[in-house]
Protein backbone atom coordinates (compact mmCIF):
# COMPACT_ATOMS: atom_id res chain seq x y z
CA UNK A 1 0.00 0.00 0.00
CA UNK A 2 1.19 3.21 -0.56
CA UNK A 3 0.60 6.46 1.50
CA UNK A 4 -2.30 7.52 -0.09
CA UNK A 5 -4.06 4.22 0.18
CA UNK A 6 -3.24 4.18 3.68
CA UNK A 7 -4.50 7.32 4.41
CA UNK A 8 -7.80 6.79 2.84
CA UNK A 9 -8.32 3.65 4.46
CA UNK A 10 -7.32 5.07 8.02
CA UNK A 11 -9.92 8.59 6.56
CA UNK A 12 -12.33 5.73 6.12
CA UNK A 13 -12.27 4.46 9.52
CA UNK A 14 -13.40 7.78 10.85
CA UNK A 15 -15.01 10.19 7.84
CA UNK A 16 -17.87 8.45 5.84
CA UNK A 17 -16.55 7.37 2.59
CA UNK A 18 -12.77 9.28 3.65
CA UNK A 19 -14.17 12.35 2.40
CA UNK A 20 -15.58 15.56 3.34
CA UNK A 21 -17.01 16.29 -0.02
CA UNK A 22 -18.79 12.79 -2.48
CA UNK A 23 -16.74 14.62 -5.28
CA UNK A 24 -13.46 14.07 -3.43
CA UNK A 25 -14.07 10.27 -3.38
CA UNK A 26 -12.95 9.02 -6.94
CA UNK A 27 -16.59 6.90 -6.63
CA UNK A 28 -17.50 7.05 -10.27
CA UNK A 29 -13.79 6.26 -11.87
CA UNK A 30 -12.59 3.77 -9.13
CA UNK A 31 -9.23 3.97 -7.14
CA UNK A 32 -7.61 6.00 -4.63
CA UNK A 33 -8.10 9.68 -4.33
CA UNK A 34 -5.25 11.83 -3.73
CA UNK A 35 -4.25 12.87 -0.30
CA UNK A 36 -2.74 16.62 -1.23
CA UNK A 37 0.06 17.87 1.32
CA UNK A 38 0.69 20.75 -1.00
CA UNK A 39 0.19 22.94 -3.70
CA UNK A 40 2.00 25.29 -5.38
CA UNK A 41 1.19 27.39 -9.09
CA UNK A 42 -0.23 24.41 -11.65
CA UNK A 43 0.64 21.56 -9.49
CA UNK A 44 -0.33 19.79 -6.46
CA UNK A 45 1.42 17.42 -4.34
CA UNK A 46 0.08 14.66 -2.84
CA UNK A 47 1.48 12.30 0.21
CA UNK A 48 3.27 9.53 -1.88
CA UNK A 49 5.42 12.65 -2.35
CA UNK A 50 4.64 12.49 -6.16
CA UNK A 51 3.80 16.05 -8.01
CA UNK A 52 0.77 16.63 -10.29
CA UNK A 53 -0.39 18.92 -12.39
CA UNK A 54 -3.79 20.01 -11.30
CA UNK A 55 -6.89 20.51 -13.77
CA UNK A 56 -9.36 20.62 -10.99
CA UNK A 57 -7.74 24.23 -8.73
CA UNK A 58 -9.62 23.69 -6.07
CA UNK A 59 -13.06 22.65 -7.91
CA UNK A 60 -12.16 26.91 -9.42
CA UNK A 61 -11.46 28.78 -6.64
CA UNK A 62 -7.67 28.83 -7.56
CA UNK A 63 -7.94 31.14 -10.51
CA UNK A 64 -4.39 32.65 -10.09
CA UNK A 65 -2.68 28.78 -9.19
CA UNK A 66 -2.04 27.66 -5.45
CA UNK A 67 -0.70 29.40 -2.90
CA UNK A 68 -0.32 32.61 -4.83
CA UNK A 69 2.64 34.66 -2.93
CA UNK A 70 0.49 38.02 -3.01
CA UNK A 71 -2.58 36.47 -1.45
CA UNK A 72 -0.90 34.37 0.87
CA UNK A 73 0.76 37.13 1.92
CA UNK A 74 -2.55 38.96 2.70
CA UNK A 75 -3.75 35.88 4.39
CA UNK A 76 -0.71 36.19 6.62
CA UNK A 77 -0.95 39.72 7.37
CA UNK A 78 -4.96 39.28 7.90
CA UNK A 79 -4.04 36.11 10.26
CA UNK A 80 -1.23 37.88 12.77
CA UNK A 81 -4.33 40.73 13.60
CA UNK A 82 -6.71 38.25 14.58
CA UNK A 83 -8.36 34.90 12.90
CA UNK A 84 -12.17 36.10 13.71
CA UNK A 85 -14.19 38.80 15.51
CA UNK A 86 -17.36 38.62 15.11
CA UNK A 87 -17.98 42.07 13.84
CA UNK A 88 -17.77 44.36 10.60
CA UNK A 89 -14.32 45.03 9.22
CA UNK A 90 -13.05 47.38 6.73
CA UNK A 91 -11.95 44.41 4.01
CA UNK A 92 -15.66 43.32 4.18
CA UNK A 93 -16.88 46.39 3.41
CA UNK A 94 -13.75 47.02 0.34
CA UNK A 95 -14.83 43.38 -1.07
CA UNK A 96 -18.57 44.61 -1.53
CA UNK A 97 -17.22 47.46 -3.60
CA UNK A 98 -15.17 45.19 -5.30
CA UNK A 99 -17.59 42.80 -6.05
CA UNK A 100 -20.34 45.62 -6.69
CA UNK A 101 -17.79 47.54 -8.94
CA UNK A 102 -17.41 43.96 -11.27
CA UNK A 103 -20.73 43.02 -10.97
CA UNK A 104 -23.56 46.18 -11.43
CA UNK A 105 -26.60 43.48 -10.51
CA UNK A 106 -24.92 42.85 -6.91
CA UNK A 107 -26.42 46.45 -5.77
CA UNK A 108 -25.96 45.19 -2.05
CA UNK A 109 -23.71 41.88 -1.10
CA UNK A 110 -23.83 39.72 2.05
CA UNK A 111 -20.80 37.86 2.80
CA UNK A 112 -21.29 33.95 3.64
CA UNK A 113 -18.90 31.31 3.93
CA UNK A 114 -20.06 28.59 1.31
CA UNK A 115 -22.21 28.76 -1.68
CA UNK A 116 -24.70 26.36 -0.27
CA UNK A 117 -25.48 29.25 2.40
CA UNK A 118 -25.64 31.69 -0.52
CA UNK A 119 -28.23 29.93 -2.73
CA UNK A 120 -30.33 28.98 0.12
CA UNK A 121 -30.07 32.39 1.63
CA UNK A 122 -31.36 33.63 -2.04
CA UNK A 123 -33.82 31.04 -1.60
CA UNK A 124 -35.72 32.12 1.78
CA UNK A 125 -35.07 35.53 -0.07
CA UNK A 126 -37.11 35.16 -2.88
CA UNK A 127 -39.87 32.94 -0.67
CA UNK A 128 -39.62 36.25 1.62
CA UNK A 129 -40.13 38.83 -0.86
CA UNK A 130 -42.86 37.28 -3.11
CA UNK A 131 -44.72 35.66 -0.34
CA UNK A 132 -44.87 32.80 -2.58
CA UNK A 133 -43.25 28.82 -1.70
CA UNK A 134 -42.39 27.43 -5.41
CA UNK A 135 -38.76 27.79 -6.62
CA UNK A 136 -37.98 26.08 -9.98
CA UNK A 137 -34.24 24.95 -10.87
CA UNK A 138 -32.93 23.31 -14.01
CA UNK A 139 -32.00 19.60 -13.94
CA UNK A 140 -28.38 18.66 -14.19
CA UNK A 141 -27.55 22.37 -12.18
CA UNK A 142 -26.15 22.26 -8.91
CA UNK A 143 -26.38 24.88 -6.10
CA UNK A 144 -25.26 23.12 -3.12
CA UNK A 145 -26.45 20.98 -0.83
CA UNK A 146 -29.95 22.63 0.93
CA UNK A 147 -32.63 20.93 0.98
CA UNK A 148 -34.56 23.29 -1.67
CA UNK A 149 -32.14 22.60 -4.66
CA UNK A 150 -30.78 19.15 -4.27
CA UNK A 151 -33.61 18.09 -6.76
CA UNK A 152 -32.10 16.55 -10.36
CA UNK A 153 -28.60 18.06 -8.94
CA UNK A 154 -25.42 17.99 -10.78
CA UNK A 155 -21.98 17.43 -9.35
CA UNK A 156 -21.69 14.78 -7.28
CA UNK A 157 -25.43 13.89 -6.83
CA UNK A 158 -24.81 13.59 -10.66
CA UNK A 159 -21.68 11.67 -10.16
CA UNK A 160 -23.26 9.01 -7.50
CA UNK A 161 -26.68 8.72 -10.26
CA UNK A 162 -28.99 9.79 -7.41
CA UNK A 163 -32.21 11.03 -8.36
CA UNK A 164 -32.00 13.66 -4.88
CA UNK A 165 -30.99 12.57 -1.50
CA UNK A 166 -32.78 11.14 1.18
CA UNK A 167 -33.83 13.67 4.13
CA UNK A 168 -35.22 16.21 2.33
CA UNK A 169 -39.32 16.39 3.19
CA UNK A 170 -41.47 15.08 0.76
CA UNK A 171 -42.91 19.14 1.54
CA UNK A 172 -39.70 20.61 0.72
CA UNK A 173 -39.48 18.20 -2.67
CA UNK A 174 -43.12 19.38 -3.88
CA UNK A 175 -41.67 23.15 -3.69
CA UNK A 176 -38.76 22.58 -6.05
CA UNK A 177 -40.32 21.83 -9.46
CA UNK A 178 -37.57 21.03 -12.07
CA UNK A 179 -37.57 21.72 -15.51
CA UNK A 180 -35.24 20.67 -18.50
CA UNK A 181 -32.45 23.13 -19.12
CA UNK A 182 -31.87 25.26 -22.43
CA UNK A 183 -36.42 24.35 -22.81
CA UNK A 184 -37.95 27.30 -22.36
CA UNK A 185 -41.33 25.98 -23.46
CA UNK A 186 -41.56 23.66 -20.56
CA UNK A 187 -40.69 26.42 -18.63
CA UNK A 188 -43.68 28.28 -20.11
CA UNK A 189 -45.87 25.51 -19.58
CA UNK A 190 -44.74 25.62 -16.05
CA UNK A 191 -45.45 28.80 -14.94
CA UNK A 192 -48.94 29.00 -16.84
CA UNK A 193 -49.71 26.29 -14.69
CA UNK A 194 -48.69 27.50 -11.28
CA UNK A 195 -47.22 30.87 -12.09
CA UNK A 196 -48.11 32.75 -9.23
CA UNK A 197 -46.55 29.77 -6.44
CA UNK A 198 -43.30 30.33 -8.14
CA UNK A 199 -40.95 32.58 -6.06
CA UNK A 200 -37.63 32.53 -8.36
CA UNK A 201 -35.91 30.60 -10.61
CA UNK A 202 -32.46 29.38 -9.97
CA UNK A 203 -30.09 28.79 -12.74
CA UNK A 204 -26.32 28.13 -12.84
CA UNK A 205 -25.40 31.24 -15.19
CA UNK A 206 -23.98 28.90 -17.38
CA UNK A 207 -23.72 25.45 -15.95
CA UNK A 208 -20.82 23.35 -15.08
CA UNK A 209 -21.83 20.60 -12.56
CA UNK A 210 -23.42 18.20 -15.58
CA UNK A 211 -20.27 18.87 -17.59
CA UNK A 212 -20.19 21.98 -19.09
CA UNK A 213 -23.64 22.74 -21.12
CA UNK A 214 -23.86 26.45 -22.08
CA UNK A 215 -27.18 28.44 -22.10
CA UNK A 216 -28.56 28.22 -25.77
CA UNK A 217 -28.11 32.40 -26.91
CA UNK A 218 -30.61 33.98 -25.51
CA UNK A 219 -31.88 31.85 -22.83
CA UNK A 220 -31.00 32.92 -19.52
CA UNK A 221 -32.17 36.98 -21.09
CA UNK A 222 -35.78 34.72 -21.87
CA UNK A 223 -35.50 33.55 -17.96
CA UNK A 224 -35.54 37.37 -17.19
CA UNK A 225 -38.52 37.78 -19.40
CA UNK A 226 -40.30 35.00 -18.07
CA UNK A 227 -39.94 35.90 -14.29
CA UNK A 228 -40.36 39.49 -14.67
CA UNK A 229 -43.84 38.97 -16.34
CA UNK A 230 -44.68 36.68 -13.74
CA UNK A 231 -43.90 38.09 -10.87
CA UNK A 232 -40.99 35.79 -9.66
CA UNK A 233 -37.37 36.42 -8.95
CA UNK A 234 -34.52 34.93 -11.03
CA UNK A 235 -31.47 33.90 -9.36
CA UNK A 236 -28.36 33.59 -11.10
CA UNK A 237 -26.12 31.23 -9.16
CA UNK A 238 -22.14 32.24 -10.43
CA UNK A 239 -20.85 30.52 -7.54
CA UNK A 240 -18.78 28.51 -10.46
CA UNK A 241 -18.44 31.04 -12.71
CA UNK A 242 -18.17 34.00 -10.76
CA UNK A 243 -15.11 36.44 -11.55
CA UNK A 244 -13.63 32.77 -13.11
CA UNK A 245 -14.85 33.36 -16.71
CA UNK A 246 -14.63 37.08 -16.67
CA UNK A 247 -14.08 40.06 -14.22
CA UNK A 248 -17.45 40.45 -14.37
CA UNK A 249 -18.59 36.56 -14.19
CA UNK A 250 -20.92 34.55 -17.02
CA UNK A 251 -22.85 38.36 -16.09
CA UNK A 252 -20.16 40.30 -17.68
CA UNK A 253 -19.38 37.58 -20.75
CA UNK A 254 -22.65 38.33 -21.50
CA UNK A 255 -22.10 42.07 -22.09
CA UNK A 256 -24.76 42.37 -18.90
CA UNK A 257 -27.19 42.17 -20.80
CA UNK A 258 -29.88 40.99 -18.75
CA UNK A 259 -29.93 41.50 -14.61
CA UNK A 260 -30.78 39.27 -12.29
CA UNK A 261 -32.93 40.08 -9.11
CA UNK A 262 -29.98 37.92 -7.02
CA UNK A 263 -26.84 36.83 -8.00
CA UNK A 264 -24.69 34.07 -6.06
CA UNK A 265 -20.74 33.47 -5.58
CA UNK A 266 -18.05 31.59 -4.34
CA UNK A 267 -14.91 30.00 -5.17
CA UNK A 268 -12.63 32.54 -6.51
CA UNK A 269 -14.45 35.69 -4.49
CA UNK A 270 -12.77 34.15 -1.85
CA UNK A 271 -9.74 33.17 -3.00
CA UNK A 272 -9.28 29.66 -2.10
CA UNK A 273 -10.58 30.54 1.42
CA UNK A 274 -14.61 29.68 2.78
CA UNK A 275 -15.95 32.57 1.60
CA UNK A 276 -19.29 33.22 -0.47
CA UNK A 277 -21.77 35.99 -1.49
CA UNK A 278 -25.23 36.61 -2.03
CA UNK A 279 -25.62 39.78 -4.05
CA UNK A 280 -28.93 41.49 -5.43
CA UNK A 281 -31.30 44.28 -6.15
CA UNK A 282 -30.96 46.82 -3.02
CA UNK A 283 -34.50 46.72 -2.24
CA UNK A 284 -34.71 43.51 -1.75
CA UNK A 285 -31.38 42.92 -0.56
CA UNK A 286 -32.35 45.56 2.24
CA UNK A 287 -35.13 42.45 3.40
CA UNK A 288 -32.22 40.34 5.10
CA UNK A 289 -31.91 40.95 8.93
CA UNK A 290 -31.37 43.02 10.47
CA UNK A 291 -32.78 45.47 8.42
CA UNK A 292 -35.87 43.31 6.94
CA UNK A 293 -37.32 40.28 8.19
CA UNK A 294 -35.66 37.42 6.13
CA UNK A 295 -33.59 35.91 8.57
CA UNK A 296 -30.00 34.88 8.11
CA UNK A 297 -26.63 34.81 10.08
CA UNK A 298 -22.99 33.09 10.23
CA UNK A 299 -20.41 33.37 13.28
CA UNK A 300 -16.91 33.28 10.65
CA UNK A 301 -19.52 35.40 7.61
CA UNK A 302 -16.93 37.77 6.21
CA UNK A 303 -14.43 36.09 7.73
CA UNK A 304 -10.47 38.48 7.75
CA UNK A 305 -8.39 36.01 6.36
CA UNK A 306 -10.93 34.85 3.99
CA UNK A 307 -11.91 38.74 3.15
CA UNK A 308 -8.14 39.42 3.08
CA UNK A 309 -7.92 36.26 0.19
CA UNK A 310 -11.21 37.17 -2.03
CA UNK A 311 -9.80 41.30 -2.15
CA UNK A 312 -6.19 40.23 -3.24
CA UNK A 313 -7.40 37.73 -5.55
CA UNK A 314 -9.90 40.22 -7.17
CA UNK A 315 -7.12 42.78 -7.20
CA UNK A 316 -4.77 40.72 -9.64
CA UNK A 317 -7.36 39.44 -11.71
CA UNK A 318 -6.92 41.50 -14.26
CA UNK A 319 -7.65 41.10 -18.22
CA UNK A 320 -4.24 39.79 -18.50
CA UNK A 321 -5.17 36.89 -16.13
CA UNK A 322 -8.47 36.04 -17.77
CA UNK A 323 -6.69 36.30 -21.61
CA UNK A 324 -3.84 33.83 -20.31
CA UNK A 325 -6.91 31.44 -19.06
CA UNK A 326 -8.42 31.90 -21.95
CA UNK A 327 -5.78 31.05 -24.39
CA UNK A 328 -4.98 27.71 -22.68
CA UNK A 329 -8.55 26.89 -22.75
CA UNK A 330 -8.59 26.87 -25.89
CA UNK A 331 -5.32 24.99 -26.41
CA UNK A 332 -6.48 22.20 -23.95
CA UNK A 333 -9.71 21.88 -25.69
CA UNK A 334 -8.20 21.89 -29.16
CA UNK A 335 -5.44 18.98 -28.11
CA UNK A 336 -8.33 17.06 -26.48
CA UNK A 337 -10.34 16.96 -29.53
CA UNK A 338 -7.42 16.32 -31.69
CA UNK A 339 -6.35 13.06 -29.16
CA UNK A 340 -9.46 11.32 -29.07
CA UNK A 341 -10.50 11.95 -32.43
CA UNK A 342 -7.32 9.88 -33.55
CA UNK A 343 -7.99 7.33 -30.98
CA UNK A 344 -11.92 6.44 -32.56
CA UNK A 345 -13.30 7.85 -28.95
CA UNK A 346 -17.19 9.68 -29.99
CA UNK A 347 -16.67 12.75 -27.54
CA UNK A 348 -17.82 16.25 -27.75
CA UNK A 349 -15.89 19.43 -26.21
CA UNK A 350 -18.28 21.99 -24.65
CA UNK A 351 -17.42 25.08 -23.17
CA UNK A 352 -18.55 28.46 -21.32
CA UNK A 353 -16.15 30.38 -21.60
CA UNK A 354 -12.60 29.25 -20.54
CA UNK A 355 -14.60 26.62 -18.53
CA UNK A 356 -15.15 23.35 -20.50
CA UNK A 357 -15.81 19.47 -20.20
CA UNK A 358 -15.54 16.52 -22.44
CA UNK A 359 -18.76 14.50 -22.39
CA UNK A 360 -17.83 10.63 -24.09
CA UNK A 361 -20.52 10.56 -26.70
CA UNK A 362 -21.35 12.02 -29.95
CA UNK A 363 -23.51 15.43 -30.25
CA UNK A 364 -24.48 18.32 -28.56
CA UNK A 365 -25.26 18.19 -24.84
CA UNK A 366 -28.03 20.48 -23.94
CA UNK A 367 -30.12 19.19 -20.77
CA UNK A 368 -29.15 16.53 -18.37
CA UNK A 369 -30.91 13.56 -19.90
CA UNK A 370 -28.08 14.55 -22.76
CA UNK A 371 -25.32 14.61 -20.09
CA UNK A 372 -25.78 11.13 -18.68
CA UNK A 373 -26.13 9.17 -21.95
CA UNK A 374 -22.13 9.14 -22.66
CA UNK A 375 -20.21 6.48 -21.45
CA UNK A 376 -18.57 6.75 -17.61
CA UNK A 377 -16.59 3.74 -18.29
CA UNK A 378 -14.40 5.57 -20.93
CA UNK A 379 -14.00 8.80 -19.10
CA UNK A 380 -12.98 6.67 -16.38
CA UNK A 381 -9.88 5.11 -18.23
CA UNK A 382 -8.81 8.27 -19.81
CA UNK A 383 -9.11 9.52 -16.21
CA UNK A 384 -6.73 6.84 -14.77
CA UNK A 385 -4.30 7.30 -17.63
CA UNK A 386 -3.57 10.80 -17.58
CA UNK A 387 -3.35 10.32 -13.77
CA UNK A 388 -0.63 7.76 -14.03
CA UNK A 389 0.99 10.32 -16.12
CA UNK A 390 0.74 12.96 -13.29
CA UNK A 391 -2.05 14.98 -14.74
CA UNK A 392 -4.85 15.04 -11.94
CA UNK A 393 -8.51 15.72 -13.62
CA UNK A 394 -11.82 16.09 -11.54
CA UNK A 395 -12.56 12.76 -10.86
CA UNK A 396 -16.29 12.44 -12.31
CA UNK A 397 -17.61 13.18 -16.19
CA UNK A 398 -20.10 15.58 -14.87
CA UNK A 399 -17.00 18.34 -13.57
CA UNK A 400 -15.58 20.94 -15.35
CA UNK A 401 -11.75 21.50 -15.95
CA UNK A 402 -10.31 24.03 -14.58
CA UNK A 403 -7.08 26.52 -15.55
CA UNK A 404 -5.08 28.95 -14.14
CA UNK A 405 -3.04 31.51 -14.17
CA UNK A 406 -0.20 29.61 -13.46
CA UNK A 407 -0.53 26.82 -15.91
CA UNK A 408 2.35 28.10 -17.91
CA UNK A 409 3.97 26.17 -21.34
CA UNK A 410 5.77 23.58 -19.43
CA UNK A 411 2.32 22.60 -17.17
CA UNK A 412 0.81 22.76 -20.62
CA UNK A 413 3.08 20.67 -22.38
CA UNK A 414 2.85 17.79 -19.51
CA UNK A 415 -1.31 17.94 -20.16
CA UNK A 416 -0.98 17.78 -24.06
CA UNK A 417 1.24 14.96 -23.87
CA UNK A 418 -0.32 12.56 -21.88
CA UNK A 419 -3.60 13.02 -24.30
CA UNK A 420 -2.79 9.94 -26.78
CA UNK A 421 -2.10 7.70 -24.22
CA UNK A 422 -5.08 8.46 -22.05
CA UNK A 423 -6.99 8.43 -25.55
CA UNK A 424 -5.96 5.54 -26.20
CA UNK A 425 -6.96 4.13 -23.28
CA UNK A 426 -10.75 5.63 -23.39
CA UNK A 427 -11.05 3.51 -26.39
CA UNK A 428 -10.05 0.48 -24.32
CA UNK A 429 -7.05 -0.02 -26.73
C1 LIG B 1 -22.91 26.62 -9.26
C2 LIG B 1 -22.66 26.22 -7.83
N1 LIG B 1 -23.48 26.69 -6.87
C3 LIG B 1 -23.29 26.37 -5.58
C4 LIG B 1 -22.28 25.55 -5.19
C5 LIG B 1 -22.12 25.22 -3.74
O1 LIG B 1 -20.98 25.81 -3.25
P1 LIG B 1 -20.24 25.21 -1.94
O2 LIG B 1 -19.64 23.91 -2.36
O3 LIG B 1 -19.24 26.25 -1.58
O4 LIG B 1 -21.30 25.05 -0.90
C6 LIG B 1 -21.40 25.04 -6.16
C7 LIG B 1 -20.25 24.15 -5.84
O5 LIG B 1 -20.11 23.45 -4.97
C8 LIG B 1 -21.60 25.38 -7.50
O6 LIG B 1 -20.80 24.92 -8.47
N1 LIG C 1 -18.95 20.62 -8.52
C1 LIG C 1 -18.76 21.03 -7.17
C2 LIG C 1 -18.58 22.49 -7.14
O1 LIG C 1 -18.73 23.19 -8.10
C3 LIG C 1 -17.63 20.31 -6.54
C4 LIG C 1 -17.26 20.77 -5.16
C5 LIG C 1 -17.77 19.87 -4.07
O2 LIG C 1 -18.98 19.64 -3.99
O3 LIG C 1 -16.96 19.44 -3.25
Amino acid sequence: MNRDQELFERARRVIPGGVDSPVRAFGSVGGTPLFISRAEGAYVFDENGDRYVDLVCSWGPALLGHAHPEVVAAVREAAVRGLSFGAPTLAEVELAEAVRARVPAAEQVRFVSTGTEATMTAVRLARGATGRDAIVKFAGCYHGHSDALLAAAGSGVATQGLPGSAGVTQAAARDTIVVDYNDLDALERVFAEAGDRIAAVITEAAPCNMGVVAPAPGFNAALRDLTSRHGALLIVDEVLTGFRVHGGGWLGLEGNAYAPDLVTFGKVVGGGMPLAALGGRADLMQLLAPVGPVYQAGTLSGNPLATAAGLATLRLADRGIYGHVDDRSTQLQLAVGEALTAAGVPHVVQNAGNLFSVFFRDGEVSTYDDAKAQDQAAFARFFHAMLDQKVALPPSAFEAWFLSAAHDDKAMDQIVSALPAAARAAAGS
